[in-house]
Order: C-alpha cells, then sequence, then structure tokens
C-alpha cells in the first residue's frame, strides 16, 4: 500500500489581494493541518506575503522556459526561488490555450523548474469535445508523453493536476467516478515509464472543487488532493476543503 500524503493546492489566478493572503493565513494557523500539505499559488506580486509564513507552501502560477537574460516580464526558476517559491505550475489549462503554450514550451518549463529544484505541478486535461469523442485516455497520454517520454526521472519530482477543461470554473465538477478513472488513467500511462514513482506520484484533480464535493473526490484511492481555483478565494471554504483531504 503506497502512502501519498494529500495535497491541497489554491491557485489564485488573477485574483486575490494582500488582504486575502493574510487572512488565509490567520485561518490557516486556526487549525491542526498535519496530514496534509496546504500550498498556496498567488500571483506573483503576493509571493512576498506568503513567503514567510509556516502555515502553507508557496508556489507560482508560471514560469520562464529560459534561465535568465533579455525576456521582459517573464520570471526564472531561479527568481522564482530566491522569493521562497518551492513549487510551481507548468501547463495549466488557461496557459495552453489562452498564452498558447505547446508542448514543447511546457517540456523546457519543467526542464528549467526540476533544474533548479522547484517541484512542478504539470497540468493536464481534456476539452469537453475530447472527451465527448471518448478521447480523455488519448489526451492524456499525449500530455503526459510531452514532459515524461524522454524524460522518466521527473516522474519522482512531479506532482500532477488533472483537471478537465470543461469542470474548470463551471461549477460542474467531474464525478467521483469520471476522476477517477481518469486519475487511474494516469498512473497507469505514468507506469509505463517508472511504475514505481508512479505509484507514489501525488495527482490532483481540479475543475470546481468546492467543500461540498470535495469530501468524495479527495476519497478516490487515486485521488491525492486537489487544484482548487474559485473556491480557495474565500479563506473559510478553502480551509474546509483542506480539512476535507485530511485522509
Ligand atoms: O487551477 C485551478 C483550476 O483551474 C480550477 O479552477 P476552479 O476551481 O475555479 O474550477
Amino acid at each position: 500500500m503506497t502512502m501519498r500524503k494529500p495535497l491541497v493546492a489554491a491557485n489564485w489566478k488573477m485574483n486575490g489581494s494582500d488582504a486575502l493572503a493574510r487572512e488565509l493565513t490567520a485561518a490557516l494557523a486556526t487549525v491542526n493541518l498535519v496530514n496534509v500539505d496546504v500550498l498556496v499559488c498567488p500571483p506573483a506580486t503576493l509571493l512576498h506575503t506568503l513567503a514567510s509564513t509556516e502555515q502553507c507552501l508557496l508556489g507560482a502560477q508560471n514560469l520562464s522556459q529560459y534561465t535568465s537574460g533579455a525576456y521582459t516580464g517573464e520570471l526564472s526558476a531561479s527568481l522564482l526561488t530566491e522569493a521562497g517559491v518551492r513549487f510551481v505550475l507548468v501547463g495549466h489549462s488557461e496557459r495552453r490555450t489562452l498564452f498558447a503554450e505547446s508542448d514543447l514550451v511546457l517540456a523546457e518549463k519543467m526542464q528549467q523548474a526540476i533544474a533548479h529544484g522547484l517541484t512542478p505541478v504539470y497540468c493536464i486535461g481534456e476539452n469537453l469535445q475530447q472527451r465527448q469523442q471518448e478521447k480523455t485516455g488519448q489526451v492524456l497520454a499525449k500530455q503526459l508523453a510531452a514532459v515524461y517520454a524522454s524524460h522518466p526521472e521527473f516522474i519522482a519530482k512531479s506532482v500532477i493536476a488533472y483537471e478537465p477543461v470543461w469542470a474548470i470554473g463551471t461549477g460542474e465538477a467531474a464525478t467521483p467516478e469520471q476522476a477517477q478513472q481518469a486519475h487511474a488513467e494516469v498512473r497507469q500511462q505514468l507506469a509505463q515509464y517508472d511504475s514505481k514513482a508512479a505509484a507514489t506520484v501525488r495527482i490532483l484533480y481540479g475543475g470546481s472543487v468546492n467543500s461540498k464535493n470535495a469530501t468524495e473526490l479527495f476519497g478516490q484511492p487515486d485521488i491525492d488532493g486537489g487544484l482548487v481555483g474559485g473556491a480557495s478565494l474565500n479563506a473559510e471554504e478553502f480551509l474546509h476543503i483542506c480539512q476535507s483531504a485530511k485522509g
């Protein structure tokens, strides 16, 4: 039996404030979350507010594929590390679609993250059309292969987030059965590259997670926590979701 410590991650996207960062750390300090890792990924300008807190781990929402240099507006892995960041989202569907990040660029970002000791949270997931055409397995396999086929050693250093695009921000989460099926598929795909790492890597579910559906989702055998968007912007709500993952 493989023990995987649950991880609940907040992705604030381009939302939040200094006040929310303070409110959240104060709320987290009121509970004892020893059996769950809590990660907060605020906008880059708020990283410093959360950098010194012991209440949560700190993550960035994006990083550059380049090491350093004339890349106006970009943040490198080493700049993030120096700011206290330990995790970084890579390949969120909003980055893939709205900012045209290709599999190739994402593979470079994964390399940058790992080379600088950041834990990437590699986000994958199918859109509605792909699900309706029963291509979910194929899509996940392709997104995983883009990174792990050439670097199986990255699996043990990653967290994976399965986020069906149709469930993001829609209020319509995947059912626990749908999510479990996809997570099992992801683990099976990863086992092709490294079976030991596939058994221990944490796979988070993301897409309309809230305090009402979290317990059942996180109770599935291959779901090791969540990547929470909208519901993480309310400190109380996010706290409840973290508590749902205590196991
Ligand atoms: O990264 C978080 C996801 O995109 C989920 O967002 P959501 O919880 O608002 O659906």
